[in-house]
């Protein structure tokens, strides 16, 4: 099974950061339409992706047209103007999962031009939105565990960890 996050337009190198590394850990591919609001090697970025990078299978794009001829499967687009939730959606295999540049979201445009693919994470009323990377985090869990989690630890195969092994950072 594969899921793919595209990223258009992103503008904070900490947020890109956390994605790869969420990106890494869960084997999701991802897919960065261009401009971005930092450079590639910005040490913000690789900071907050630590030492992930390595893991990533990573593809640039300089436009949505571009990313568009260059790839095919279902997309779905984040966005806190959505009338379905993101849970009520069967996730495909090779789908591609949008999200939007952090101070405009996804392009009114695209929103529009595809009112039925358009999914929102709940929020309490009156608040403006999630933080990018989170929401990422929380689409790319839901889809996997609609997949019950492939190629990831097994559900139940968690004793196997003994403390020594859980050093987290
Ligand atoms: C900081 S938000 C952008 C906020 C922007 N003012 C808007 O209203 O779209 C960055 C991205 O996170 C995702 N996002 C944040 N909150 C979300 C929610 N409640 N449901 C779905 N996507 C969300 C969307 O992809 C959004 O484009």
């Amino acid at each position: 099974m594969t899921l793919n996050i595209v990223l258009v337009e992103p503008q904070i190198p900490q947020n890109t950061g956390n994605i790869a590394r969420t990106c890494s850990v869960t084997g999701a591919r991802l897919h960065i339409v261009k401009p971005m609001g930092f450079s590639i090697d910005d040490k913000k970025l690789k900071r907050a992706g630590l030492d992930y990078w390595g893991e990533l299978d990573i593809t640039y794009y300089e436009s949505l047209s571009d990313f568009y001829t260059k790839n095919s499967g279902a997309c779905y687009y984040f966005t806190t103007k959505a009338r379905h939730n993101y849970c009520d959606v069967a996730y495909p295999d090779n789908c591609y999962l949008f999200f939007g540049r952090e101070d405009a979201g996804l392009p009114e445009e695209l929103l529009k031009q595809n009112p039925d693919s358009c999914v929102r994470i709940p929020m309490r009323k009156n608040i403006r939105s999630l933080n990018l990377s989170n929401s990422v985090a929380i689409g790319v869990y839901e889809a996997l565990r609609q997949w019950d989690f492939p190629e990831l630890e097994e559900k139940g195969n968690l004793a196997r960890l003994s403390w020594d092994d859980t050093t987290e950072s």
